[in-house]
């Protein structure tokens, strides 16, 4: 069994990005600069958010965070949308979801510019990932991606399952797992709270994505033996013995089904960290391509 190390190759990323970050430094040209906005205090978002603040210095980008109350109207935050999309200073940026009840997301995905959408959630970007052209790739399954590629996991006709089919994960990944190429070339099975016999058809999976959020909901006797097991599930638990006063568990009952699977991202240290990285990764390709248009 082995063990994706998102954290590991996150690191391994960020550093790569460092590197390319330097050389524009030393040619003398702009750095990326990447914005994220958020609406409201939610915990887990500003966690989130926080900490790709935080990876933007680590390799050297400027970045600018924007907090706006919980009370925002959809106007106001379209205002600032408009702004951010201006704003030649900005090679890309992002707006954290989930939104207040008050906000259409919708409209906020579509009024970003696709060129400086490195989400990847605004429909023309989507469209073109599903039609194999260049774009910005959602960050969550681009690191999923990524993560199979260094570690060399076959993915050509396996059957993959997906469960769940969230706009910013399960969806998404079902497309890239299809696509020609790899990792890709997969036969993809997209499964929700409407799928009938799930377990029979976890059991023939050779990878399994679980982007569900909820604990414990993968265990051993549902997977066959040597799968690749993907955990994109987060979930806080709240536990007074700990000092944040929550643990963080994926999807998946990691002791048991480690032992029987081939590869297995952990939570935390897996999936979430590759996140960031790529979404520094789209940031970087925003500025190249911005400055190329120029
Ligand atoms: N517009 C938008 N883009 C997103 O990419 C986006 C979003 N909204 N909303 C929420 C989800 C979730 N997400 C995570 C990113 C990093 C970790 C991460 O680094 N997790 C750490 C643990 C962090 C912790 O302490 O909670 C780990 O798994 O090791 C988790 C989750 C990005 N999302």
């Amino acid at each position: 069994m082995t063990i994706l190390d998102g954290k590991k190759v996150s690191n391994q990323i960020k550093e790569e990005i460092a590197v390319e970050v330097a050389k524009m430094r030393e040619r003398g040209e702009k750095v990326p600069h990447l914005a994220a906005v958020i609406v409201g205090n939610d915990g887990a978002s500003l966690t989130y958010v926080g900490s790709k603040v935080k990876s933007c210095e680590k390799v050297g980008f400027e970045s600018t965070l924007v907090q706006l109350p919980s009370t925002t109207s959809e106007q106001e935050l379209l205002n600032k949308i408009e702004e951010l999309n201006k704003d030649e200073n900005i090679d890309g940026f992002i707006v954290q979801l989930p939104l207040p009840d008050q906000i259409d997301t919708q409209r906020v995905l579509l009024a970003v510019d696709p060129d400086k959408d490195v989400d990847g959630f605004h429909p023309t970007n989507f469209g073109k990932m599903a039609l194999d052209m260049s774009t910005f790739i959602p960050a969550t399954p681009f690191g999923i991606l990524e993560l199979l590629e260094r570690y060399n996991v076959e993915t050509k006709g396996k059957h993959t399952v997906v469960i769940g089919r969230s706009h910013i994960v399960g969806r998404p990944m079902s497309i890239l797992m299809g696509r020609k190429g790899w990792p890709g070339n997969s036969t993809v099975t997209l499964t929700h709270s409407h799928t009938k016999n799930i377990t029979q058809i976890i059991s023939q999976a050779d990878i399994v994505i679980s982007a569900l959020g909820v604990p414990n909901f993968l265990k051993a006797e549902m997977v066959k033996d040597d799968a690749v097991v993907i955990d994109v599930g987060i979930t806080r638990v709240p536990d007074d013995t700990k000092a944040k006063g929550y643990y963080i568990t994926g999807d998946v009952d990691f002791e048991n089904v480690s032992k029987k699977a081939s590869f297995i991202t952990p939570v935390p240290g897996g999936v979430g960290p590759m996140t960031i990285a790529m979404l520094l990764k789209n940031t970087l390709l925003a500025r190249e391509r911005h400055r190329s248009k120029k």
